[in-house]
């Protein structure tokens, strides 16, 4: 990736367990479902996570679902001990692209015995520190290699703040 400081990204991220970073984790229960649904229906709606990464750990239930570089959704089936990386939307600014933002969803399981038990998962949302500009890719690496960009900068905290407004609008 050329860094020119190698040590750049996890400097961003210095104020975790702070109030100077937003970085969160959150446990999702979906509740059991009655089997007289019909198949293919969505149970948490297509999103890209806002973030840097997110680490996901999900049950042995299934339903979650990546889109791939075709643009299909495929299945992320559990697997033990397996924790599951998600680039955000921060790291695909701050990387112009090179990284991509994975979006995914979670669906309904098609298997009426996975149905009516509940499904758990966990996820810890990792955010740059609130001061941090995301929309710079030249803070990373070489600047004479790139044009500069004439863009007004944003915040780690001002985009996260438009994300949870627009996210949790009720
Ligand atoms: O429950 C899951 O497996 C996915 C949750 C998720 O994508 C999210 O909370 O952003
Ligand atoms: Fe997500």
């Amino acid at each position: 990736m050329k860094l020119k400081d190698e040590e750049y990204f996890q400097r961003c991220h210095s104020l975790m367990n702070t109030e100077g970073n937003l970085t969160t984790m959150r446990t999702l229960y979906y509740r059991p479902l009655p089997n007289s649904l019909p198949p293919g229906q969505v149970r948490l709606g297509e999103h890209s996570d806002y973030g840097s990464i997110t680490l996901l750990f999900q049950d042995d239930i299934g339903g979650l679902e990546i889109e791939n570089k075709e643009g299909e959704y495929v299945p992320a089936t559990p697997l033990e001990n397996t924790v599951i990386v998600n680039i955000g939307d921060i790291l695909q600014f701050w990387t112009q692209g090179k990284l991509k933002s994975t979006r995914h969803r979670v669906m309904i399981p098609d298997d009426k015995d996975k149905r009516v038990i509940v499904r758990r998962s966990m996820v810890y949302f990792v955010r740059p520190d609130n001061d941090v500009i995301i929309n710079d890719p030249l803070a990373y690496r070489d600047k004479e290699k790139t044009k500069e960009p004439n863009v007004t900068p944003i915040t780690s905290h001002q985009y996260s703040m438009m994300k949870f407004n627009k996210t949790f609008n009720y």
